[in-house]
Formats: structure tokens, sequence, C-alpha cells
């Protein structure tokens, strides 16, 4: 038998064909290469050396990417440094065997499988093992083919057991994804470079003020790429104190500080395969940006309080609402990982800039049958909306709480959204509001001047009610129906205006 194998420059095999008539290739049959199966990380150990060569040599054919270490001691040595997916471990070997090797793979926590070669009858032994953790074995002596079979079994258990895990941690940090409201030409322009840049795997960075949607156009261009069925996992940096930063994105070992009880996998692992969303990355303490470099430059990390040196692949999206080359500037923000990150960009305007998508957005959130009124729409198309979209969703929440008969007005709108809207209540074009008549408990009320900048819609609605009321003689059922708002909007109004007043005597 004759195999062909065309090899990688990394020595992994690209593809292979075997001959069964001895290297005699007829000259009208052309060679049948076959694709090898998604190649094993794989560790052998065997104190056995001629056995432990042909292992090696038959697995890198098959073109896995093996390391043969001939004793337990060289083997924890391996372990320590690089991260396998399986281990095979001969029972029988002076100083340690294969049963404390086990022992210590497992106090040390490593996540591999291991699958054991044991000799005839020491079923026992084996049964040993497997208690210890141990996820299969092997009967010497056995053909390689068959312990390539055990291997790959174990690296399919492997891979479900990671992603399991992977699994479990997006589901305990995911939020469901929204759609991405807006048909200004602005952000008609955002849409199109989230088709331009999902389909690559280079890093994104998106540059924008708070609350325009960063993490919804992360999470869009993840949705349009090739990695839309694997994992999307977040990390906000500004959200968590300085040093957790490190290990939710590294991970640690059991005690490396005080409070790591136990072994846990950063985000980044958590993420292998998938794409990682690093929000505000501006706050990313620059001790941890050279650690972030080496893992964008080759994938390569280690946990917190670990030496050993672990692989992942995963696609970067950062997001900043600092202007990061200003950072870099100001020295607090390293220029080469800038320049990584950076490679592809995208910035995000501001709400204000947004033309129509204001309405677009009211619409999408308003609840149901719910309506708003012209006022309250003219205000809140007016505003300038510094907190953008997530400030605009709050706006919509509490008004929703505060309005009667399902339809908002100016009443249910905040203060800074009325005050900032710049919005002349009753587009009156006298210049001059001034109150004909106070009801007895009120103190006098200054004349407002439409149009001055001092003079807040707030102030003109009170105005107004307060008018509305003395001229009715304090009657509230009858200033409500002149109004045309319900009385127990009324009624709220006027506890708002005393609470105004109590704050304002105090
Ligand atoms: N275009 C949009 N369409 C629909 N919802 C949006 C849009 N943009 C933002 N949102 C919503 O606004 C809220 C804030 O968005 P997001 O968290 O993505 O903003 P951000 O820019 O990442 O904010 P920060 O910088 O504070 O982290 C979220 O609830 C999000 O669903």
């Amino acid at each position: 038998m004759l195999t062909i194998s065309l090899w990688n420059s990394d020595r992994t095999v690209i593809a292979h064909c075997t001959l069964d008539n001895g290297g005699y290739l007829p000259p009208t049959q052309g060679l049948l290469f076959k694709m090898p199966t998604t190649p094993i990380r794989l560790l052998l150990v065997d104190d056995e050396e001629d056995y432990l060569r042909s292992c090696v040599k038959y697995m890198q054919r098959k073109g896995h990417q093996v390391q043969g270490a001939a004793s337990g001691a060289e083997a924890m040595s391996l372990l320590e440094q690089q991260s396998f997916e399986v281990a095979v471990f001969d029972m029988n070997m002076p100083g340690m065997n294969g049963l404390e090797l086990m022992q210590r793979v497992r106090e040390a926590g490593l996540d591999l499988e291991v699958v054991f070669l044991t000799g005839q009858g020491s079923v026992e032994t084996a049964v040993s093992a497997m208690k210890l953790g141990a996820c299969d074995y092997v009967t010497k002596p056995c053909s390689l083919g068959d312990l390539e079979h055990h291997c790959l079994l174990a690296r399919d258990r492997n891979q479900l057991r990671k992603e399991n895990k992977q699994l479990k941690a997006i589901v305990s940090r995911s939020r469901p994804a929204q759609p991405l409201i807006g048909e200004s030409p602005a952000m008609k322009e955002v849409v199109r470079l989230i088709e331009k840049v999902a389909p690559t795997s280079k890093p994104v960075l998106i540059e924008g003020e708070s609350g325009t949607g960063k993490e919804v156009v992360a999470r869009a261009i993840q949705q349009r790429s090739a990695l839309a069925d694997h994992p999307f996992v977040t990390i906000n940096c500004a959200a968590l104190p300085e040093p957790l930063v490190e290990s939710e994105l590294f991970g640690h070992l059991k005690g490396a500080f005080t409070g790591a009880t136990s072994d846990k996998p950063g985000l980044f692992e958590i993420a292998d395969g998938g794409t990682l969303f690093i929000d505000e990355i501006g706050e990313l303490p620059l001790g941890l940006q050279p650690k972030l470099l080496r893992v964008l430059e080759d994938g390569s990390l280690r946990r917190v309080g670990c030496h050993r040196e672990r692989r992942v692949k995963v696609r970067l999206i950062a997001a900043t609402n600092r202007h990061l080359a200003d950072e870099v500037q100001a020295g607090r923000f390293r220029e080469d990982l800038y320049y990584r990150i950076n490679v592809l960009s995208l910035s995000l305007p501001p709400l204000r800039h947004r033309e129509g998508d204001v309405q677009r957005l009211i619409q999408h959130l308003l609840p149901p049958h719910w309506s708003l009124d012209a006022n309250a729409e003219a205000a809140m198309i007016q505003y300038h909306w510094p907190g953008n979209v997530r400030q605009l969703i709050n706006v919509i929440e509490r008004a929703t709480i505060l309005a009667d008969d399902q339809e908002i007005t100016l009443d249910d709108l905040p203060s800074e959204v009325l005050a900032g809207s710049g919005q002349q209540y009753g587009g009156a074009s006298t210049p001059t509001a001034t109150p004909t008549a106070t009801p007895a408990d009120e103190p006098p009320r200054s004349s407002l001047v439409l149009g001055s900048p001092d003079v807040t819609v707030d102030d003109l609605v009170k105005a107004h009610v307060l008018e509305v009321l003395a001229k009715q003689d304090g009657n509230k059922a009858k200033t409500a129906r002149k109004l045309g708002i319900h009385r127990r909007k009324l009624y709220r109004l006027l506890e708002r205006y005393e609470q105004n007043l109590s704050t304002e005597v105090v």
C-alpha cells in the first residue's frame, strides 16, 4: 500500500491518496485525493519509543497536530505549555504511570479528553482510569487506525463539552437581537458599510456616541457574517472594575487571586470560533493592551495565573464612544493595537443627524394602539437627544407609564425634552402669555415671554393650566374638560406643580 500526501508548509496534511496495489498507477487512472477530517491537537504518551514514533508518524500522516512524550513528566511539561484536545496515555510507564498522570491532569483542571492504552486483561485499571475522568480506553495491541478512531470520538466529545460550556455562558449573557431601525441617508450609509464589512473575518471598530446603537450594529455585522451560527459574546470594559477585566477576557486559574475559587475560561475562550464584541474598548487598561494585541495577532492567550498557552480563533468587533485616535495621541491607547482593531471602521451618526429616524423609531417603539399627539411629536423631533436612541427608548417607556388613554402628550414628556425642544406651546404669535387670574392658594406668577430662552414649554403648560383652573373657579372637572384632558391627568399635573412649589419654597 502506498500513501501519497499533500503537505502544508506548517506540516499539516491537506489531502492524501492511497494506492492498494503496491503503488502501481494504471495510465488511465487518476489520483483521488481525500481531505482529512479536522486535525486533532493530540498528545501521545508512551515509553515504548518505537511504538510512540510509529504512532506519531501515522497520526501526522493523517493530518493531525501531534506531539509525543516518552514519560509522564515530559507529558506534564508539554501539557503545561500547550493546549491539546485529546491525549493518549499508556498505562504502564516507569516513573509516573498512566493513572498518576491522569490524576495530575485532573488536579491541574486541564480541559482535554484522555484515552488510555492498556495491556490485555487490565480492564480493572482501565475502569479506575475512567473513574478519574478518562473518556475511553483501547487494548494493546491495536491497529493505528483503530486508535485514531477512538481519538476522533474523544475529540468530538471534547468539542461537545466545549460547545456546551460556550452555550451556557452565552445564554446567561445574551440579549435578543434588535432590528436596526432607520432609513435616513446617514443610516442607509451605515447599513451599506455593514454589508461590506460583514463577510470578512477582519476586526471592525465602531465609533459613535453613547446610545447610538453600536451593539446593535455589531450584532448586525455578526448576523450577516459567515460566523452567524457561532457564538456572539459581549463585554463592556467600562462596566467592570479594572482588575476584573483581565480575568473576564482571558480567564483565570483557581487560586490566581483572592476570590478565584475555581478555574474559569475567559470570554475569548467562550467566543472561540465566533465573534467577541468589546464595548468601550477605549477603557481597556493600558497594561492589558499588549495581551489583547497578542491574541489578535496569533490567537494565543494565557489565563491569569496559568503558564499554559491556549489558542483561539475569534473575530473581534470593538466599539468606543471616545475618539480613539485622540486617545493614542494622549498615550492612553497603544498605537499598534489601534491599527490592529481599526482594520475596518464604521462611524455611527448621533440620532440628531438622522433625518426622519426619530419618527420611525417612535413608531417602532410605541406599544400597539398607542399614539403621540402632534405637540409631543414636534417636541420630540426638535429635541437634540444627547443620549441618542437609548434616551428615546427611556422617554417613551416613561411616557407610556404616565399617559392616559394610550396617548402621549407634552405632559408625559420629561422637562429636559420640553426645554430642549424649543417647542412653542399652542403656537401663539402673541409675545406674552400673562395669566389673568390665579387660584387663591397660588403665589403670583410672573409674566412669561414667548420665545424667551428662559421659558420652558413646561412653564407655559403650567401657566395655561393654572389660568384655566382659575377661570373655572377652581372646579377641576370643568377645567379638565376645558383643557381636553382626563381628570386624572389634571390631578397629576397639579400635584407636580405643588411639588415644584414646595421645592421652590424650600
Ligand atoms: N437603530 C436602532 N434601531 C432600534 N433600536 C436601536 C437602534 N439603535 C439603538 N437601539 C437600541 O438603543 C439601545 C442602546 O443601543 P446600544 O446599546 O447598541 O448603544 P451603544 O451605542 O452600544 O451604547 P453605549 O455606548 O452606551 O454602550 C438598545 O436598547 C438598542 O436596542
